[in-house]
């Protein structure tokens, strides 16, 4: 399923990415004083940085940090231009600045489903980290050829409440 999802994000083309961050931005732009954590994405991830410039101005921003294996991820300040390094698994990460509880998590996947079950890299590292957190707005961002049928649940996955992609700002559960 990986393998399929990750294939079918690589042919999605500008139009829709740039869909899919006009939705992400219209979702999150009344926000105001928060901690946001975005994403700097790797691969054909859908590029949550336009929204993350723009949110800027108005809240903190921070990004994940691989920390451990088997650890929470941590989140870093994040602002446009900083310095970041190759961390873990290839994610550009800060070299320096504060680390963050995050009001809003703005979750990359590989895939989903219409309950909001995700499928990540499988690390675990999102799953650890959002079962975590409370009173935390979550938000996947996806594109829509990374939907599937029905995926699997196991005990540990943290379904995600949004999914915004280039089609919509999808609501999938009760926990809003
Ligand atoms: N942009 C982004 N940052 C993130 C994540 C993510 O999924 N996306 N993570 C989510 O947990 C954490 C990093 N964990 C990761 C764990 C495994 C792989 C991974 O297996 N990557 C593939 C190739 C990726 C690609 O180029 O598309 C690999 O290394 O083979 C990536 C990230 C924290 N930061
Ligand atoms: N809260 C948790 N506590 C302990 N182990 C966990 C937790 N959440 C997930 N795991 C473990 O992490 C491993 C990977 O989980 P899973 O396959 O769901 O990752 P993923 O959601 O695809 O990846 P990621 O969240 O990194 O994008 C599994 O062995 C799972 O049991």
């Amino acid at each position: 399923m990986r393998k399929a999802c990750l294939a079918a994000r690589e042919g999605v083309g500008r139009e829709a990415r740039a869909a899919a961050a006009t939705r992400l931005f219209a979702r999150l732009c009344a926000l105001r004083g928060k901690t946001i954590a975005g994403y700097l994405p790797i691969g054909s991830e859908a590029d949550p940085r336009g929204a993350m410039r723009v949110l800027c101005a108005d809240n903190r921003i921070c990004v994940p940090v691989v920390t451990g294996r088997g650890a929470p991820l941590r989140f870093r300040d994040w602002t446009p231009g900083c310095a970041v390094a190759p961390g873990d698994f290839g994610v550009m990460v800060p070299t320096e600045g504060g680390w963050r509880m995050p009001d809003v998590v703005i979750v990359p996947l590989v895939g989903f489903d219409g309950r909001g079950n995700r499928l990540g890299y499988g690390g675990g590292f999102y799953d650890r980290t959002l079962a975590g957190l409370t009173d935390t707005l979550i938000v996947g961002f996806a594109l829509d050829a990374q939907r599937l049928p029905d995926l699997p649940v196991e005990p540990t996955d943290v379904a995600l409440p949004w999914i915004v992609t280039e089609s919509g700002v999808f609501g999938t559960g009760d926990a809003v």
